[in-house]
């Protein structure tokens, strides 16, 4: 357990600020997970020590700062409280929890996402992202949609299209035919989203399965960059809806969109 004394104190200009919050906190549970891969652990207790530290770490956090909010997270029961709750922080504590226990890769994240009701356009339900952040503490970075960051120029006129490392979706692989793309495999859909922001890879594009955590805060971060975020069939990511299960998304530059989506529209993903 972490200790309540033991829980590092945000900065006053943080916790007025929802998008400020949400890297802080990222790059809180970030530290804790440097901290606990130093300690000597290999394998399945590496990664359950990383998962419940950087849970219980984000937890105290919210209940501590945002009391009145719900919280789902990966590493917990689904209480659905979180259906009548206006505000809504959507957690994964340690992405690419496969990768973090094989160090040095440095393929793995914290997420942090905020879901507010009544925000968006209505396409997403009864609300919305409207904060979320990115830590991929191996790398020291944090990206946030307080600061959202700009994206570079592109420097490979090949797409590159970035992959899960463990679960690649055998479309893909066609997909990249058609448009003469690469494919780099990776961990974590954090880490994904944030080579599309980095210039590391020009689109992530997955399938097959996913939840509502794994994709909440990067999506929030790439839509505050200006990338383009959807369904593999072109619809709409809702989120804080009753089913956790977010199976597929894709997230790219916004010149990429019409081929990919034409792809899947063409040859689905079987
Ligand atoms: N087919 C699938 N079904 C369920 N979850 C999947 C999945 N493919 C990827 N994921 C989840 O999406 C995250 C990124 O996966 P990947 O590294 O393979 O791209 C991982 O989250 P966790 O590490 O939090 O479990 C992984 O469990
Ligand atoms: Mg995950």
């Amino acid at each position: 357990m972490t200790s309540p004394d033991a829980l590092p104190v945000p900065p006053a200009d943080v916790l007025g600020d929802d998008h400020a919050l949400a890297g802080w906190l990222a790059a809180a549970a970030g530290d804790r997970l440097l901290q606990v891969r130093e300690q000597g652990l290999e394998g399945r207790e590496l990664k359950d020590a990383g998962d419940r530290a950087a849970h219980e770490l984000l937890v105290a956090l919210l209940a501590a700062h945002r009391p009145d909010d719900a919280v789902l997270s990966e590493e917990a029961a689904d209480d659905k409280a979180r259906l009548e709750a206006d505000r809504v922080w959507i957690v994964d504590p340690l992405d690419g929890t496969r990768e973090f226990s094989e160090p040095p890769r440095d393929d793995w994240a914290v997420h942090v996402a905020l879901w507010t009701r009544g925000a968006g356009d209505g396409t997403t339900g009864p609300g919305d992202l409207t904060a979320g952040a990115v830590a991929q503490p191996a790398l020291g970075e944090t990206f946030t949609t307080g600061a959202p960051a700009v994206v570079p120029p592109r420097t490979s006129e090949r797409p590159r299209i970035a992959v899960s490392r463990s679960r690649p979706p055998a479309f893909v692989q066609a997909l990249a035919t058609e448009l003469d793309a690469e494919l780099v495999p990776m961990g974590s859909a954090g880490v994904k989203v944030v080579s599309v922001v980095r210039d590391v890879a020009d689109a992530y594009v997955h399938a097959g399965g996913q939840y509502a955590w794994d994709n909440a805060a990067p999506v929030a971060v790439a839509r505050a960059a200006g990338l383009f975020c959807s369904r593999v069939d072109g619809g709409p990511l809702v989120y804080n809806a009753d089913d956790v299960s977010l199976p597929d998304l894709v997230v790219c530059r916004p010149e990429l969109s019409e081929a990919i989506l034409a792809f899947v529209a063409r040859h689905g993903t079987d």
